[in-house]
């Protein structure tokens, strides 16, 4: 097994701001959206955004939202391995907003047809976007796409993006990993 950076933690700070300010060219107040974290790992991406908005962009009224997927999953039952369920926490209505849900990787499209289906719970939003660090190009199972993107990335099958988060694994990096 062998890894390379793909970003560094200088590449990826700069790129949340990017993602940052796209966010507030289309959200401006951001009094009609809510950021939807997607369970466990999109969680640190929209929590790392929510405070760049938030602190250096003076966006007081911003609601964040996560969204665990476990039980909408198409593999759910197939699974020899029981899942891990994460917790789910939205503390606003999500009728008529603007929801932008908020992963670290896009790969098949899995998890986001399942955090479609797993948001009718919550209401009928106006409108949904999808935000992803990574865009790993031509994997896609499903017909979804990312409205934002951090950095698209073609990575073969027996590669896997890894993305790091300070707070949970001491730096904030992508690699790829080989496997061998
Ligand atoms: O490469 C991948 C694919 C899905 N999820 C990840 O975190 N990495």
């Amino acid at each position: 097994m062998s890894q390379k950076v793909l970003l560094n933690t200088k590449e990826v700070n700069i790129i949340l701001h990017r993602l940052a300010c796209q966010l507030i060219e289309k959200h401006l107040d951001f009094s009609n959206t809510i950021l939807i974290g997607i369970q466990p790992r999109g969680a640190f991406l929209a929590k790392r955004l929510t405070e760049i908005l938030k602190e250096e962009y003076q966006i007081s009224d911003l609601k964040l939202g996560l969204l665990d997927i476990t039980f909408f999953r198409d593999d759910f039952r197939r699974s020899e391995k029981p899942f891990e369920a994460n917790q789910t926490q939205i503390d606003f209505l999500v009728e008529d907003k603007n929801v932008v849900f908020i992963d670290d990787v896009l790969y098949t499209g899995r998890s986001i047809r399942a955090a479609l289906t797993a948001i009718q719970s919550f209401g009928r939003p106006k409108s949904i976007e999808l935000l992803t660090l990574i865009d790993r190009r031509f994997s896609r199972d499903l017909p979804i796409q990312p409205d934002y993107r951090g950095r698209q990335v073609d990575a073969i099958n027996n590669e896997k993006v890894l993305v790091k988060w300070k707070e949970n694994d001491g730096e904030d990096a992508v690699y790829i990993e080989v496997k061998s």
